[in-house]
């Protein structure tokens, strides 16, 4: 899959503009309020149907009318498609090959990948920061994992709120062991494809990290629950744990122990990221994450992804540059920058207040 070209009517701070993409690398660069943001967001919207930014799409139509227009040529599987976005108060219309359609059918879904500079919060972040990135990760790439996700938050969900109108009481109401037992079957399931995912994604993502930083990338799941082998097995340690707790959890209305609570702990060297890693290698290690994330969806979708990277080259210097181009070699790739890099092989777009003009002509 591949973006031929697309345009912006109204769209954020672009009047009326456009591009028409090459086939590998297209460097976006231009000072920073110049739009380079918004253009990946464009691009985001005509590959999946939606914004990589917020869910109030509405804020995208810019000041010249009440609604943002875009308008797309992919290529998917050899073919020319036409992907269109409308935007109103009202809510947005999608068009393929101008018929209406709906967010599903766009070509791009899950054929994305995606840095923003608030992917760092995988590292600096907090816990449910790390669990959210993971969860959304391995939703796409493991099968069966959204639905145990599902599962599992459900349980927990009516777990909590048996627990909470109970608050303070001495004894369990009768129907806590019903979602007790729910809720560790979930957890063991959910347990099994999380390792699963970790195993599919760890090495790649070492792989990838390794010439980046010259370092060793390991991740770690910090459970609050022992693990077995055995998904079973698994499910009597949780059940073991939250009885173990039942006393606590009464108290605090609340459950306090599984994959809700637990950590992915990412380690270079066998120290903790988060503390002893620079900035530049923690950026690294998101980056390893996401184009480990890029090969295994390759290998799934038999097709090409394309990479949306977002102010990537901060805090690289430039031989980590140099190993990052390399790393997405191949794959159609939009780079949004403030400086232009000395590149041979791609396609430069300069944006500057809400104009695109493509190196080596006057824009689109
Ligand atoms: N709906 C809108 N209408 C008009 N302008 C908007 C709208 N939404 C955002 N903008 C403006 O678009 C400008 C460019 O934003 P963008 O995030 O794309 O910048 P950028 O080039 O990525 O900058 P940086 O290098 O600082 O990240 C901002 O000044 C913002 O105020």
């Amino acid at each position: 899959m591949r973006v031929k070209e697309i345009r912006l009517v109204n769209f954020r701070n672009y009047a009326a503009a456009g591009l028409e993409a090459g086939p590998g690398r297209n460097i976006i660069y231009g000072d920073n309020g110049a739009g380079k943001t918004n253009l990946l967001e464009a691009l985001h919207f005509c590959l999946s149907g939606s914004s990589c930014r917020t869910l109030r799409e509405e804020e995208a139509i810019g000041p010249a009318g009440d609604r943002a227009l875009l308008h797309a040529v992919l290529t998917v599987r050899e073919l020319d498609v036409e992907t269109g976005v409308e935007i109103t108060a009202a809510g947005k219309r999608l068009t393929l090959n101008g018929r209406e359609t709906a967010r599903e059918a766009f070509p791009g879904r899950g054929g994305i990948v995606l840095f923003t500079p608030e992917d760092l919060l995988v590292v600096t972040g907090s816990p449910a920061e790390r669990r959210r990135f993971f969860d959304r990760l391995f939703s796409t790439l493991i099968p069966g994992y959204r639905g145990a996700l599902r599962a599992y938050q459900r349980a927990l969900e009516q777990r909590n709120t048996l627990l909470r109108t109970c608050r303070g009481a001495v004894e369990p109401p009768t129907d806590l062991a019903v979602w007790t037992e729910a809720l560790a079957a979930a957890a063991s399931s959910l347990y099994h494809l999380r390792l699963k995912g970790l195993a599919l994604l760890t090495p790649g993502a070492a792989k990838v990290f390794r010439p980046l930083t010259g370092k060793r990338l390991a991740i770690r799941y910090a459970s609050t629950v022992p693990l077995r082998e055995d998904e079973a097995a698994t499910k009597e340690q949780v059940l073991s744990a939250l009885a173990a707790l039942r006393t606590d959890e009464l108290r605090h209305g609340q459950t306090l122990v599984g994959p809700a609570r637990d950590d992915f702990i990412l380690l270079v060297e066998g120290k903790q990221l988060r503390s002893h890693g620079s900035r530049g290698e923690q950026r690294a290690a998101v980056l390893a994450l996401k184009i480990a994330e890029a090969e295994l969806l390759e290998k799934q979708r038999g097709e090409g992804v394309i990479y949306l990277l977002d102010d990537v080259f901060s805090e690289l210097d430039g031989k980590r540059r140099l190993a990052l181009l390399a790393a997405t070699e191949g794959r159609q790739t939009f780079i949004t920058t403030t400086c232009k890099p000395a590149l041979k092989e791609a396609a430069f777009f300069r944006v500057e207040n809400g104009t695109i003009t493509a190196e080596g002509d006057a824009g689109v």
